[in-house]
């Protein structure tokens, strides 16, 4: 995963809860990186592991803290320089959802050790979809949940998810019902 990811979760961390907070979780997941560099590789299990000490040292489930994380990298990536990326991928949620592997294809140009998952928009109504995730990760689905509430806050829009599929209960890959009213 590239920096980016770790950064944003540091940066999540330090916002809400104070860099005390952010040192206790690092040394919990035995992290000792100092600096994530955005455009840096780095093993998925940093990321896991960050995200299993964050939810003991903030008594929060993995799946909150995920979803959490979801929510904060929309906004995130839109002020740290990928502003203008997720305005070209949309202007109303389903659009941008549509876009999404267009999107990962982009940064992939730049920076080939990027590993995107691929999204798919089926059965597509005035105000629902169907989404669904392919990944070579594990574990990150509940970060979806995240991105697309993420994305409902990003387009002003009221928006809905349960998930339909799921891989672990032996799917091909995860599917969601996104239910959404742009305000
Ligand atoms: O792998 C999985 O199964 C789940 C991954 C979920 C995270 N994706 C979220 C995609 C997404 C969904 C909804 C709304 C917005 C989304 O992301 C927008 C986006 C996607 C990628 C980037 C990005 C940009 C540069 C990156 O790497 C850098 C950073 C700085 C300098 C050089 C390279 C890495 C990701 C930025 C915004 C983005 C993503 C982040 C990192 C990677 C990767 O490192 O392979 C792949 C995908």
């Amino acid at each position: 995963m590239y920096g980016l990811v770790n950064k944003a979760i540091q940066d999540m961390v330090c916002s809400r809860f104070g860099e005390d907070t952010w040192k206790k979780i690092k040394h919990k997941a035995e992290v000792d990186v100092d600096v994530f560099l955005s455009m840096e590789g780095y093993p998925d299990d940093i990321t896991h592991n960050l995200v299993k000490a964050a939810s003991i040292i903030l008594s929060l489930s993995a799946n909150e803290i995920m979803q959490a994380f979801g929510e904060f990298w929309v906004q995130y990536t839109s002020e740290e320089g990928y502003g203008e990326l997720m305005d070209m991928s949309g202007d109303e949620l389903p659009e941008f959802l549509e876009n999404l592997d267009n999107l990962h294809a982009r940064v992939g140009v730049s920076f080939p050790k990027l590993q995107p998952p691929s999204f798919e928009c089926t059965d597509m109504e005035e105000n629902s979809l169907s989404l669904h995730y392919r990944s070579d990760r594990e574990g990150l689905t509940p970060m979806i949940l995240g991105l697309v509430k993420g994305l409902g806050n990003r387009f002003d829009t009221e928006v809905h998810v349960t998930q339909t599929q799921s891989r672990d209960e032996g799917a091909e890959h995860d599917e969601f019902l996104v239910i959404y009213k742009p305000n």
